[in-house]
């Protein structure tokens, strides 16, 4: 074959298949596939929409053969996953291409890094948006190397013979595909992140939602409403139904309005648009409506839009993902040794708590981390998200400690304490500086003086939103949370009083590994104090849950009852949750001697499952609640399970869970939030992650690691933790005690090594 052709809405509806390496030999279609038609002319296939009628149409032409963009094979499938993002950044609002993926953008050429990095990092993978003057977008090469525009072969060939052809192809009636080319490549009723499909939206909507998600999908938009509930009770469903639903209304009463959906990741804006296109009929949520425009992203997205980032040639580090983290922290680690080493440092902070200079020495020469985790924390949650600046104003008051602090956010008894944590952002920032690179937080900020400007007062009638939904607002920081109502026109009443946001909001407070939602500064401990212009919003609150077992249920709700009380007024309720599905297996906790042990009798677990499990490999998830755990499993697995599990490492690239074949995920928690499996493997709930003595925070953290990796799970929960690491937590007990866990003796082991 030569190219394959495809327009727009066949591409994205290629989404809604589950893709695997055989595909790409003959590019088949499954057999009950109603929507597309596949025809082959000459050495073209084409994939067009069955009702198509004329060749005037946009077009994406893939190239492959010469410089081909699915030569390699192993990562043809991630490769396909990005060309549908670009193409979806170019055709809808609905994603821009991420930051990570290095796009470098000249007249109508653009290039991506064309895998991602656990493929390697170098090839690149080169589109025309505009090949000769047209709509088209065409992927025509895929190079092992950086190589200058002008040196490019175009190609131009390929696609004028893909072009040539088109009208031949839209004439053509559809031809089912022969049996022996539909491998690869089926059309499965779960989605890759869960949701199963087959109903309508008004199917949903009529006989499947409950009372509660009803009320809240009819909620009018005249002021915001909170969506509350824990794990697993359709919050996000219920978000991506109203979103629809009241588009759709719109479009169809010819109201112009312009929605927004806003989530913490990439990975969740992969999910809303999978359900949302699985949702919609109208085709609203391919191109927006004559009166209504969708647009889903990222809040980091829309700042990096509005802050114009590619001209400056600046590129925000994202601290989401697990290598940023690490990054992040080992830049924390340098700077703490820096100040161990320095005299004057030495000096000036001699007045430091005792036990904070115990910490400072251990981390300085590598030992214990725990420092580290906490300052990281500790400027996510408040240094960087309120812009607090050693010498500054904001600084100072940190600094003296005049501004309220949450009770569990680190303790820091002294000034000297607070100093000494100032210095040490202030170093991070300058080492960032020279890295040419800001942290995601401080481009927030920057953002949120953004929205303050003039500037943006004078084109806020056209670039705000008239509705907004936000999911996962447990991950917003109380800076983000500022920004939300900002992002919304203005309007005002009859009277000429403003008009209080149309802001729809679903979150659960227990499922944030950090302490994000700590307001700082400001004397009102709300999560919605006044400066977020959302107060007294309305409350929905959702208590049936879907996604997991009675039993999964029963052991969350032990678990929960081990959080350490929060001062958050309103809250913190106690975790209350009736779940729906059948009853399955009680969850089960394998304490393993050594970390040998456990690595290789769950991987061998896992593999076993996802080999056999309906719906294949990402059906099944291991997931690691230890950072450095994390990190030595990476390196060992990739030498002893090659080719058996899919590595999800930050919260980005998730559509790649759609080819995952056979191979289970390996991730953490927090990067498969919003996600379900069948099977969880929980790994690492031990002693030494957060020991009695801890603190509160820590504690905290902890405890919402394990909730939220446990609520992932459909069916079977197996938690693991190792003797060697202090064995099993002490979270587990009451769910030990109370028989919603039952601990099972470990397989006797083969020695292998990590
Ligand atoms: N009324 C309902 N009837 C049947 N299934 C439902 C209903 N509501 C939600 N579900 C299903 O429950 C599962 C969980 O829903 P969803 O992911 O929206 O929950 P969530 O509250 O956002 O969870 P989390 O906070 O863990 O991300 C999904 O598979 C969804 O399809």
């Amino acid at each position: 074959m030569k190219a394959i052709v495809l327009t727009p809405k066949t591409l994205f509806r290629l989404n809604q298949f589950s893709i695997s390496d055989e595909w790409f030999n003959h590019f088949g279609l499954p057999e009950h596939e109603n929507n597309i038609k596949r025809v082959v002319v000459g050495n073209i296939v084409y994939f067009l929409e069955r009702e198509l009628e004329s060749d005037d149409c946009p077009v994406i032409v893939i190239n492959l053969g010469a410089e081909g963009v699915f030569s390699d094979a192993p990562s043809r499938a991630a490769t396909l996953e990005r060309i549908i993002t670009t193409a979806r950044s170019i055709y809808t609002d609905s994603v821009s291409i991420p930051t990570s993926w290095r796009k470098h953008h000249e007249g109508s050429f653009l290039s991506i890094q064309a895998t991602p990095r656990n493929y390697g990092w170098r090839a690149r993978l080169h589109f025309n948006i505009r090949p000769r003057g047209s709509k088209d977008l065409f992927a025509f090469s895929r190079l092992d190397d950086t190589v200058a525009f002008s040196n490019l072969d175009l190609h131009l060939d390929i696609y004028d013979a893909a072009k040539a052809d088109l009208a031949q192809a839209v004439l053509t009636a559809h031809e089912p595909t022969p049996m022996e080319s539909r491998a690869g490549i089926t059309l499965s009723q779960r989605l890759p992140q869960g949701f199963i499909q087959g109903a309508t939206l008004d199917q949903w909507y009529t006989s499947k939602l409950t009372v509660e998600q009803r009320q809240f999908v009819d909620k009018p938009h005249d002021g915001p409403v909170r969506l509350r509930g824990s794990a697993g009770t359709g919050k996000t469903l219920s978000l991506v139904i109203k979103f629809l639903r009241d588009a759709i209304a719109a479009e169809s009463d010819h109201r112009p309005m312009k929605f927004g959906f806003l989530t913490h990741s990439f990975a969740s804006v992969d999910l809303v648009n999978s359900i949302g296109e699985s949702l919609d009929t109208t085709g609203l949520f391919y191109a927006s409506g004559k009166n209504v425009k969708l647009e889903v992203r990222t809040l980091y997205d829309l700042a990096h839009k509005h802050l114009n980032f590619e001209l400056d040639q600046l590129i925000p580090l994202s601290l989401d993902g697990r290598e940023g983290r690490r990054l992040q922290s080992e830049l924390i680690e340098t700077v703490l040794r820096e100040l161990a080493n320095s005299n004057i440092a030495g000096a000036q902070f001699q007045d430091v708590s005792p036990d904070i200079k115990q910490r400072w020495s251990a981390a300085a020469s590598g030992g214990d981390k725990r420092l580290i985790a906490e300052v990281m924390n500790e400027f996510a949650s408040v240094l960087d998200a309120e812009g607090v600046r050693s010498g500054e104003e904001k600084g100072e008051r940190y600094a003296k400690g005049t501004a309220p602090r949450p009770a569990w956010l680190m303790q820091l008894h002294t000034e000297a304490d607070r100093r000494f944590v100032l210095e040490i952002h202030r170093r991070y920032r300058k080492h960032l500086g020279e890295m040419n690179t800001l942290s995601v937080d401080q481009m927030i900020g920057d953002f949120n003086s953004f929205l303050d400007s003039n500037r943006w007062d004078r084109i806020r009638s056209r670039d705000g939103y008239d509705v907004l939904f936000v999911d996962e607002l447990h991950l917003f920081t109380s800076v983000e949370r500022q920004i939300l109502h900002k992002l919304i026109k203005r309007n005002v009443e009859e009277d000429g009083r403003p008009k209080r946001p149309a802001i729809f909001m679903a979150y659960d407070l227990k499922q944030s590994p950090r302490d994000t939602f700590a307001t700082y500064g400001d004397g009102d401990q709300n999560l919605f104090s006044a400066s977020t212009g959302l107060q007294g919003s309305e409350l929905v609150k959702l208590e049936r849950i879907f996604r997991y077992t009675p039993q999964i249920a029963e052991f969350l709700a032990d678990l929960d009852a081990t959080f350490p009380a929060i001062d958050i007024p309103g809250e913190w309720d106690a975790y209350s949750g009736k779940a729906e599905l059948e009853s399955g297996s009680v969850p089960d906790l394998t304490v393993f001697p050594d970390e040998v042990s456990l690595f290789s009798t769950v991987f061998n677990d896992a593999h076993k499952v996802a080999r056999s499990i309906h719906g294949g490999g990402r059906r099944v998830a291991v997931l690691c609640a230890g950072d450095d755990q994390f990190d030595t499993y990476l390196i060992a697995a990739s030498g002893q399970f090659p080719g058996k599990y899919l590595p999800i490492t930050s919260r980005e690239p998730s559509s790649e869970l759609r080819h995952a074949g056979k191979r289970f995920i390996f991730s953490m928690p927090e990067y498969v939030a919003g996600l379900q499996f069948d099977t969880v493997f929980l790994i690492h709930v031990d002693a030494s992650e957060a020991t009695l003595d801890a603190g509160d925070g820590i504690r905290r953290r902890f405890i919402s690691n394990i909730y939220l990796g446990s609520s992932r799970a459909e069916k079977t929960l197996r938690i693991s933790a190792c003797m060697s690491r202090g064995g099993k937590s002490d979270i587990l007990d009451m769910a030990l005690d109370r028989k919603s866990l039952i601990e099972t003796a470990p397989p006797p082991g083969k020695k292998r090594r990590l």
